[in-house]
């Protein structure tokens, strides 16, 4: 069910690197700019077809080269699946699941469920709705499988009404009108995944999760769907708002999902080290509930793991990631910094070491 090989070709400064990792626990070792982060970068590229550092593919590429690749071979049930993603200085991404060439990386997505935490995540989970709605449709999209269908067609849609508004040729509030109908038809549906995902999210995240830890005690969880009224009257009412905006101001595009503590929102309450406590048991619980509800094993990726966690939360993250049973591939500069996470753990480690983009032994 995890990654049982995985391979790179002229990804960042890795030249050309492969390795067998452990189902449990894979820990990256090496010295800033050895490689760590790309290697990381490479199982998410792999399953997001894109880079969690950047949307400038030609970085992916190691210098003076014209293509990155990165191959790997995923148990699955019983079965082993090769997969593999290249890409290429003009863009062009090349996809392949067993010998076959695809042309949807969401067939890749669904394969191999991917989430990252870096010492970055913090701020921008708890910067904005943006990465909130990011977090609870890759969950909904691995338990949902109408949802990304839904949740494509909607985004053309919602391009179409934003260029009308934008643009605003003649007649152009009779043709919102009758985008209107289907955007509100694809809006409820995206809205009814995303509320029943959460749903069930939360029940998870409460049951195995947040009790574990103390100082998360009366932690709530509130859902916004993007919009008040029906959604129908909404964009009625805020037409002459969206016209002046140049965009459309209501809908599940503006979704988000939010934490209080005894009603105080969680950025105004808990400690920095907390936060992010708080986002490991989010990534956590979302691994447990895909393995829950799915056959496939998430796959964790945690660059730095250490960078600014007290001794404390080392041990709650500890206690966390022996919830679920993902796979996971965690860098840090010494072995030592991490071992009070991992030795917990209980679980089969394995450890890499990096330098200047290949692989050592020790
Ligand atoms: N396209 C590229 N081609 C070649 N080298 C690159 C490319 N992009 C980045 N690099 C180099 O790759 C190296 C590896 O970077 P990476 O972020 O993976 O290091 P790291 O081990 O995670 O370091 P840190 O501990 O500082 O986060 C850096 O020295 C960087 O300058």
């Amino acid at each position: 069910m995890s990654l049982t090989h995985l391979s790179l070709g002229d990804f960042r400064n890795i030249e050309a690197i492969s390795l067998e990792p452990s189902p449990d626990i894979n820990v990256i070792i090496g010295a800033n700019g050895s490689g760590k982060t790309s290697l990381l970068e490479a199982i998410y590229f792999l399953s997001h077809g894109k880079s969690f550092r950047t949307n400038k593919h030609k970085l992916l590429i190691r210098h003076e080269q014209t293509r990155c690749a990165v191959h790997a071979k995923k148990q699955h049930l019983s079965l082993s699946i090769p997969v593999g993603i290249g890409k290429d200085t003009s863009g062009e991404t090349s996809l392949r699941i067993q010998g076959q060439s695809s042309r949807k990386v969401s067939e890749l997505a669904q394969l191999i469920p991917v989430q990252v935490i870096t010492p970055e995540s913090y701020d921008l989970f708890f910067g904005g709705p943006k990465e909130r709605r990011k977090f609870m449709d890759l969950g909904v999209f691995h338990v949902e499988h109408e949802f990304f269908q839904e949740w494509k067609d909607f985004n053309k849609v919602l391009k179409q009404r934003n260029a009308l508004l934008k643009l605003r040729p003649n007649n152009y509030a009779e043709q919102i009108q009758y985008w209107d109908k289907e955007f509100v038809r694809l809006a409820e549906k995206i809205n009814k995944h995303r509320e029943e995902y959460i749903s069930r999210f939360t029940a998870h995240f409460f049951d195995k999760i947040v009790n574990k830890i103390p100082v998360f005690s009366g932690l709530e969880l509130r859902y916004d769907e993007g919009w008040k009224e029906s959604l129908a009257d909404a964009l009625k009412h805020q037409f002459q708002r969206d016209t002046k905006l140049g965009y459309t101001s209501k809908g599940p595009h503006k979704a988000d999902f939010s934490f209080y503590i005894h009603g105080h929102s969680v950025e105004s309450i808990l400690s920095r080290g907390q936060l992010k406590l708080l986002l490991y048991a989010l990534k956590i619980a979302q691994n447990s509930l895909i393995e829950s509800e799915t056959d496939k094993q998430s796959i964790l990726l945690i660059d730095d793991l250490p960078s600014e966690l007290g001794e404390e939360t080392m041990q709650h993250v500890s206690v966390l990631l022996s919830q679920c049973q993902s796979q996971l591939f965690i860098t840090a500069i010494t072995a030592e910094s991490i071992s009070a996470v991992v030795e917990p753990m209980k679980r089969e480690l394995r450890m890499f070491h990096v330098k200047h983009g290949s692989l050592i032994t020790k």
